[in-house]
């Protein structure tokens, strides 16, 4: 995309490309220590997740394996309707696997919350959840969440993966959206 294009789409740049790819070299490190030894079943939550997923995989230096879930709370707007329809389910046996949910960003928590109790009834090991973003004050439900990023402000962000109206998610910094571009 060029940036002429979305300039004046978003009210500021929140977080760069070497930030965040800093940052999931640091998650990185802390899921390779607690993961010593065992093979991880990353779980990437489409469509957000791609980035971040692609990103910390190739940083990870675990066996692991990949799969990917389709769920959606948000349709196109910028609100949780909190109703969390599979779109598109897992491949993998769960059973007794050590899973890691991948996520690019906690808002409501609504999605994580759901998809959490749905993969533990499936008879996983254990399953942890890897965000790079958390908004704490739009928080609807506790998620207890392993491995965090970034905390941010309540605003509606874009890139790295984000949407709005399935647009922006290739910028490659995370950038604030522009109220008057969804108003
Ligand atoms: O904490 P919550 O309020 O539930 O919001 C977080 C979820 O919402 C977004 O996905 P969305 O459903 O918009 O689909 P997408 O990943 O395809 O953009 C985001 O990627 C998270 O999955
Ligand atoms: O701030 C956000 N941006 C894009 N998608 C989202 N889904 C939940 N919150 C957000
Ligand atoms: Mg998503």
């Amino acid at each position: 995309m060029e940036s002429s294009e979305i300039s004046g789409d978003l009210t500021s740049v929140l977080l760069t490309e070497k930030q965040i790819l800093d940052k999931i070299a640091e998650l990185s490190r802390r899921i390779e220590a607690d993961y010593a030894g065992e093979k991880v079943l990353l779980v990437g939550v489409l469509k957000g997740a791609v980035m971040v997923m692609a990103d910390l995989a190739r940083e990870l230096k675990l066996p692991i394996d990949m799969d990917w879930m389709a769920v959606s709370s948000y349709g196109s707007g910028t609100k949780s309707s909190g109703v969390v329809r599979i779109l598109k389910d897992l491949d993998s046996d769960l059973t007794g696997r050590k899973v890691l949910i991948v996520e690019d960003i906690i808002d409501s928590g609504l999605t994580l919350s759901w998809l959490r109790a749905n993969l533990e009834s499936r008879g996983a090991h254990s399953v942890e959840i890897c965000a790079l973003l958390r908004k704490p004050e739009a928080a609807k439900v506790d998620v207890d969440v392993r491995y965090v990023g970034f905390e941010i402000p309540n605003e509606f962000v874009v890139g790295y993966g984000l949407d709005y109206a399935e647009k922006y998610r290739n910028l490659r910094d995370i950038g604030i959206l522009a109220p008057h571009v969804y108003a």
